[in-house]
């Protein structure tokens, strides 16, 4: 059989690391999907030849991206640029000329992703998108296809390697953030924008996808509550580890009576959990299934080979479907198209969590009293509570205090009230807590 030929946007981190594990592992990648795969032609805006294993084994290497997607002879494109535009552009481009698509691109996909797979459909093409979720980890493939018998309960996950490794540096070498950071952009982990790790909107990206897939909901991006990890200070690290947690960034989908949850944030997990242990550059994702029970997918989140791991997975995927009835193909939202729900996505304010509050209390018999009382007449019970010894001349105290769970919206009335006294001083930190058991 004559090989397909393949068009490649982008020759980055991840563009890169696809042309050298199709170059390193072509043999055994070709007998399993039954064709040699040849990347036919290749646009990039700038690359790093010396960097990248196999280029030359690329036909044509130009800096014009439309130029791929018009080509007839490639069959498959292959989008690593990232970004909204011209990815979309782009994408739906190679779409209408009959092409089929793989990406990595989270952010595309989250916020132009009903549009693409519409178009996709019909064109009878076919857009793989495991990448774009947990980079290695194959949880695309595991929730659309390997749980497909469950009603999936809830899903949560450690979904963004920057966030991580940045966390999980300076909790275990006391490193400073901005340090961190520029290394996981040197490692090529970062997006082109790292505000996207580290508030929390490429999270947001994943888990959008990832609450689809579970729940058979269009993605709806805007939609998910989002909050980074930017405010996280070694102090809340050293507290949470007292009080026996670890704080993580998780996103979290939770199918509820009135909703579902979709949710991005900070979280204290109990130290024993497995969530808790993932470290680095490691993502995790647990998902809950009535059937099955909890199932947990481990790998490394971001990276050149890792990512580009997914990014043939789904190339192979596609090349062994090329001649399948379009309509007997894996729908790209798990779920038929026709047969997705209209179940709301709750504000966040109708979320119950636990929650970790941190406060800088005036040091004084009684204070502690009023916090208590304001917290109970709002429904809150505390669960723990932490009062350091003022230093040397301080009049605050920082209070430490775990509670029950709670509507976010009384939660919110009554820290706005404790705010206002004058006897609490500056923002009250406040971290959800999770337990993550069954
Ligand atoms: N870096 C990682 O570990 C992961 C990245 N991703 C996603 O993969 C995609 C690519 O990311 P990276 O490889 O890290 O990016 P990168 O910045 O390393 O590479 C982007 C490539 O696209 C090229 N490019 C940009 N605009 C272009 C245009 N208009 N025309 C032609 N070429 C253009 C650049 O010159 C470069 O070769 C993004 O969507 C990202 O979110 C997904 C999972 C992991
Ligand atoms: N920037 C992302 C890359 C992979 O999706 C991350 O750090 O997880
Ligand atoms: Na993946």
């Amino acid at each position: 059989m004559k090989p397909v030929k393949i068009g490649l946007l982008g020759l980055g981190t991840v563009g890169g690391g696809t042309v050298s594990v199709l170059a390193n592992n072509a043999a055994e990648i070709a007998r399993r999907a039954g064709r040699e795969i040849q990347i036919a032609h290749a646009a990039a805006r700038a690359y790093d030849a010396g960097a990248i294993d196999g280029l030359e084994r690329i036909g044509r290497i130009g800096d014009d991206a439309f130029a791929v997607v018009e080509d007839p002879e490639v069959e498959v494109v292959i989008e690593l640029i990232g970004g909204y535009s011209p990815a979309r552009e782009l994408v739906l481009r190679a779409i209408e000329n009959g092409k089929h698509v793989v990406t990595a691109n989270k952010a595309l996909i989250a916020l132009h992703g009903n549009e693409i797979f519409a178009v996709a459909r019909e064109h009878g093409v076919t857009v793989g998108f495991e990448a774009a979720v947990a980079g290695g980890i194959p949880i695309i493939k595991a929730v659309r296809e390997g749980l497909a018998a469950n009603h999936i309960e809830w899903v949560a996950g450690i979904i963004n390697g920057t966030g991580n490794f940045i966390l999980s540096e300076m909790r275990d070498k006391g490193r400073d953030f901005a340090d961190v950071l520029a290394e996981a952009q040197a490692l090529g982990y970062a997006e082109a924008d790292p505000t996207f790790d580290v508030e929390g909107i490429d999270a947001a990206h994943k888990l959008t996808i990832l609450g689809s897939l579970a729940f058979g909901i269009p993605l709806q991006f805007e939609r998910c509550f989002t909050e980074g990890i930017s405010k996280i200070g070694a102090l809340d690290v050293a507290y949470a580890a007292e009080l026996g947690y670890r704080i993580k960034h998780l996103g979290i989908a939770r199918r509820g009576e009135q909703g579902i949850e979709l949710r991005v944030h900070p979280t204290l997990i109990p130290e024993r959990r497995l969530l808790a242990n993932v470290d680095g550059v490691m993502n995790a994702v647990l998902v809950k299934g009535d059937a099955v029970g909890p199932t947990l997918y481990y790998g490394a989140g971001a990276g050149a080979l890792p990512t580009a791991s997914a990014v043939v997975a789904d190339l192979v995927d596609v090349v062994r479907t090329l001649t399948t009835d379009p309509s007997n193909r894996v729908p790209h939202l798990a779920f038929q198209p026709d047969e997705l729900a209209d179940t709301p996505v709750l504000e966040m304010e109708a979320v119950e969590t636990a929650y970790y509050l941190r406060l800088s209390a005036l040091d004084q018999p009684g204070v502690m009293a009023r916090i208590a009382s304001i917290l109970g007449e709002h429904g809150i019970s505390i669960e723990a509570i932490k009062q350091q010894e003022p230093g040397e001349g301080e009049t605050h105290v920082p209070l430490v205090m775990l509670t029950h769970r709670v509507r976010e919206r009384q939660m919110n009335a009554a820290l706005a009230q404790i705010e206002a006294l004058d006897s609490v001083q500056g923002e009250i930190i406040r971290i959800r807590v999770e337990m993550l058991s069954g």
